[in-house]
């Protein structure tokens, strides 16, 4: 068991009329109700409040005359009792509390002091050991899209999250973009990333997807490496990125922070969290065309995407209609997919665990494939593909997703692959072949409840470093050679024929769903680059079930 660490201050204080003991070591900050009388008070609550240094968000001295001053909830506290004296005898410390569903609020506690000297011994502690966190940002450049979800990002950011910001003492540029793309090439070009600490987006994913390809595209470019050739390793960006939620889905903040509320990212950004991600590039006979952090979706979420593009006027309900329209469609598209699968690895797509806040399986994947990197820098004549066989499926499918996180969202909490992690350096590859509309009704429901979405004979997952597919269509002269040897020549023809736009109702090929974009080509190269980004995040919290044992209040 830890033990807290070496008291820093310790004093009498009041808050309110109620004498407490208030202590500070590196790592808490402790008051405790002074008792005056041994004998038991059924009704009265809790008397000892704890707080991590490293969740105190900021400490002010207050400077009321001898006067009253009004809360948030509207009534009236006291700062000094005595008159005619100078008032700077009070300091309100404002820190992280834990709400329901992953929520965190900032809440505030008023000591008040006998003097000013030890008021001022107070705030000076108290911010020195805030100014020894390094990790905290102090200059963030803010991009906002004032269209995204329901056009609220301007008003979001200025009422909540901008005077948080202010408190903390975190300086900001503040950038409203003017269109589609302005802040990726913003980033790719003229921002002056050494002078901040990191990216703040508001907006949904798509605004996020913005950001990320900024600032790949030009930590390449900066390092020389050519993010056009697909076999290239990435270098990982420097700056973490924020994300404070203001668009349809959310679902980036959603899994990687547990909920979509501005708050409590402004306030994750603010003690200075951070969370690797996995970033998949996608490439198109060496070129590149996009990275994906959550969902790479063919057939059924990308043909949702293209429907819903044509309604963006109807907010987030746009994706609830395409998908209603899109199920009962029902079309499904031929293809081969080859997948490189996850070797030496820990962890499946079928586990029971989840990727939670400090998740080991992350740490354990993300070390074996940075040693293994380093190995293949030393023996250049290494195969990078070395750990596996590249695999190969051919057939029909409903819908083939590539999830290399959950992709929880508030329309699925669970997420696309509820057991995929945010930084392990993978993809879970989700095929659902062809089957009826009642089956894959059956499969789409699991989403939303606790039954297995996998545990069906038409789905399957695999674990994957790299894929790839190729649309039939696409295919080479060799596969439809293949095709017509297994098939037969009647059943080619009436295939080839049935599928063609010009002269059936169902088509050849859907779209690539990219993170909610939509690709422009279909045969694609995917592989994962492990932890190539940081977010202000720490992952999803586990409720807590037992006190925290290094917490002397628990003790
Ligand atoms: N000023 C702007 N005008 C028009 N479009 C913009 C502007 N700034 C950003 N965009 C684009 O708006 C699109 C949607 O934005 P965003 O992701 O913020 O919201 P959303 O699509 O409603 O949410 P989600 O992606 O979570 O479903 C993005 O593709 C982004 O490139
Ligand atoms: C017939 C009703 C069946 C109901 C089934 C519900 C299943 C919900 C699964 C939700 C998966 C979300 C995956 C996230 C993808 C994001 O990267 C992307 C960008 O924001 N969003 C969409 O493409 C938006 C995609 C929205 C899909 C509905
Ligand atoms: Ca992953």
């Amino acid at each position: 068991m830890e033990r807290p660490s070496r008291q820093l201050l310790l004093s009498e204080l009041r808050i309110r009329n109620t004498a407490y003991d208030v202590s500070l070591s590196r790592s808490l900050l402790t008051w405790k109700r002074r008792v005056s009388s041994p004998v038991y008070h059924p009704f009265r609550p809790s008397v000892c409040h704890s707080v991590s240094v490293s969740e105190i968000i900021s400490v002010r001295e207050e400077e009321e005359e001898s006067s009253s001053r009004q809360r948030d909830d509207g009534s009236w506290k006291k700062i000094k009792e005595r008159e005619g004296k100078d008032c700077r005898q009070a300091f309100t410390v404002l820190y992280v509390e834990r709400s329901r569903q992953h929520r965190w609020r900032c809440a505030e506690v008023t000591f008040m002091c006998p003097d000013e000297a030890l008021c001022q011994r107070w705030v000076s502690s108290i911010r020195e050991q805030l100014n020894a966190i390094a990790s905290r940002p102090k200059r963030l450049l803010v991009y906002i899209n004032p269209y995204g979800g329901k056009r609220q990002g301007k008003h979001i950011y200025e009422q909540k999250v901008a005077p948080l910001f202010a408190q903390a003492g975190i300086s900001t540029h503040v950038i409203v973009t003017e269109y589609a793309n302005y802040a990726r090439d913003h980033l790719k070009t003229e921002a002056e990333l050494k002078t901040f600490d990191g990216v703040v987006c508001v907006g949904g994913d798509g605004m996020f997807s913005e950001i990320i390809h900024g600032l790949i595209w030009r930590t390449q470019i900066d390092g020389g490496v050519d993010p056009n050739c697909p076999e290239e390793s990435l270098l990982p960006c420097s700056l973490r990125i924020g994300i404070i939620p203001a668009g349809s889905t959310d679902c980036i903040c959603f899994a990687t922070v547990g909920t979509n509320d501005p708050v409590t990212s402004a306030l994750h950004i603010i003690v200075g969290d951070s969370q690797p991600m996995d970033v998949c590039s996608v490439h198109h006979n060496n070129t590149f065309l996009r990275y994906s952090v959550s969902l790479l979706g063919y057939g059924f979420y990308g043909d949702v995407l293209t429907d819903s593009e044509r309604k963006r006027w109807m907010g987030p309900a746009r994706y609830d209609l395409s998908g209603v329209k899109m199920f009962l469609t029902h079309h499904y598209y031929e293809g081969t997919v080859s997948y490189l699968p996850a070797r030496g690895i820990v962890g499946t797509p079928r586990d029971a665990a989840r990727c939670r806040s400090g998740c080991v399986v992350c740490q354990h994947n993300g070390q074996l494939l940075s040693e293994k990197a380093e190995r293949y820098k030393v023996d250049e004549a290494s195969d990078n593909e070395s750990d596996g066989e590249w695999r190969t499926i051919r057939g029909k499918f409903l819908a083939i997703n590539a999830a290399s996180m959950s992709c929880a969202c508030p329309r699925s909490p669970k997420g696309l692959s509820p057991a995929a992690h945010l930084a392990d350096g993978t993809t879970d590859l989700i095929l659902v072949r062809k089957c009826s509309r009642f089956n894959f009704l059956r499969h789409l429901l699991r989403h939303t409840s606790k039954d297995d979405q996998f545990d069906l004979t038409f789905v399957e997952v695999h674990r994957v470093r790299r894929f790839r597919f190729t649309p039939r269509h696409c295919q080479s002269d060799s596969d439809l050679e293949l095709d017509l040897q297994e098939h037969g020549k009647r059943q080619i023809f009436s295939q080839i024929c049935r599928d063609h736009p010009a002269c059936s109702c169902a088509p050849a090929y859907s779209s690539w769903n990219c993170d909610g974009e939509i690709l422009t080509h279909t045969a694609i190269d995917v592989r994962v680059h492990c932890q190539l980004i940081k977010l202000f995040a720490r992952g999803i919290e586990e409720p807590t079930v037992f006190e925290d044992l290094t917490n002397p209040c628990a003790i």
